[in-house]
C-alpha cells in the first residue's frame, strides 16, 4: 500500500508529536531539562513556537511527564492547536500515548524531541517535501563527519568503520500516523529497542527515507549543549 499527501485530504493533515516527558538526566540540572531556559524562555517552548507557527502543521501533541509542574505556566500550554497528553516511562511510550490521541489516523505524525529547540522552519518544509519520494516516511538525518572507529578491548581501537553510509538520526522523522502507532505498538510488544521512530518502521520492513537536514538541529543532552543551542538561535535570528 502507498501513500501520498494526495492521496485523500486527510492524510495531507500533519499533526506533531512532541515527546517532552523525560527527566534529562544527563543535564544534571535542578529542573528536567525541557524547562531550563533559553531564549527569553525555555527549551519546549522555544520548540513548540516553531511547531505551533509552522502553517501546515495543524495540531501539536505534546505528551508530559505525570509529575510535570511546569508546563500549565507556559504560554504555549493555552494556543488553540495544541493538546496534551501523558507520556510514559520510556520515549517510545510518551510517542505512543500522543499517537492514540490523535484521532484522525489517515494522518502524518511528525515526531520532534522537546530536546530539539533549534528546528528551522525549512528543514521541516524539506522533509515534508520528501512525502511523495518517501511515501512510507523519512526521517532529518546528518551524514557523519569525523573518521569513524569501532572500539575493541582496553579502550583501543578494534577497526575503522567506513562513514559513507553513516548518519545521524535526527527529529523530526514523519510518518503516516496509524502505520506508525502499529509499528511502535508492536516492536514495544516484540521487545525490540526503539530508540526511534525510524526504527520501528525499519523493524516492520519499511526503508525510512533519510532526508539530510542542519547540523544545528542538536539535541540539548548534556550541559554543555545548552550554550550551544543558544548560540545556534542567536544565529538564526541574524540570518533568517
Ligand atoms: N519517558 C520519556 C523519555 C524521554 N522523553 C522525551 O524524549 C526526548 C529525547 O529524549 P532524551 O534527550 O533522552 O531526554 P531525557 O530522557 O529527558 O534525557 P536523559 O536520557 O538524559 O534522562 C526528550 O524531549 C524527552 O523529554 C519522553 O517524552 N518520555
Ligand atoms: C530520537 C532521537 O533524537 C534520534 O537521535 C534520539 O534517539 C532520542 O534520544 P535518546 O537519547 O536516544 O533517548
Amino acid at each position: 500500500m502507498s501513500h501520498s499527501s494526495s492521496d485523500s485530504p486527510s492524510l495531507a493533515k500533519v499533526i506533531a508529536v512532541v515527546p517532552a516527558a523525560g527527566i534529562g538526566s544527563r543535564m544534571q540540572a535542578e529542573r528536567p531539562k525541557q524547562y531550563l531556559p533559553l531564549a527569553d524562555s525555555c527549551i519546549l517552548a522555544v520548540t513548540l513556537d516553531v511547531l505551533l507557527s509552522h502553517p501546515a502543521i495543524s495540531e501539536v501533541v505534546v505528551a508530559l511527564n505525570p509529575d510535570d509542574t511546569y508546563f500549565s505556566a507556559l504560554p504555549q500550554a493555552k494556543h488553540p492547536k495544541l493538546r496534551q497528553v501523558i507520556g510514559g516511562a520510556e520515549r517510545v511510550d510518551s510517542v505512543i500515548a500522543a499517537l492514540q490521541l490523535i484521532d484522525t489516523p489517515a494522518s502524518w505524525a511528525l515526531v520532534h524531541d522537546a530536546a530539539r529547540p533549534c528546528l528551522t522552519h525549512t528543514d521541516i518544509d524539506k522533509l515534508l517535501s520528501s512525502r511523495s519520494q518517501f511515501p512510507h516516511g523519512a526521517i532529518l538525518a546528518a551524514p557523519v563527519r569525523d573518521t569513524m572507529k569501532r572500539a575493541g578491548n582496553n579502550g583501543c581501537i578494534a577497526t575503522t568503520v567506513p562513514r559513507e553510509a553513516l548518519w545521524h538520526a535526527l527529529t523530526p522523522q514523519l510518518f503516516p500516523t496509524a502505520e506508525l502507532l502499529l509499528a511502535l505498538e508492536q516492536a514495544v510488544q516484540a521487545g525490540v529497542n526503539v530508540t526511534d521512530e525510524a526504527s520501528a518502521m525499519e523493524w516492520k520492513g519499511v526503508s525510512p527515507g533519510l532526508v539530510s537536514g542542519r547540523v544545528d538541529n542538536i539535541k540539548v543532552t548534556h550541559p554543555d549543549d545548552l550554550p550551544l543551542a543558544a548560540l545556534y538561535l542567536e544565529y538564526h535570528r541574524h540570518h533568517h
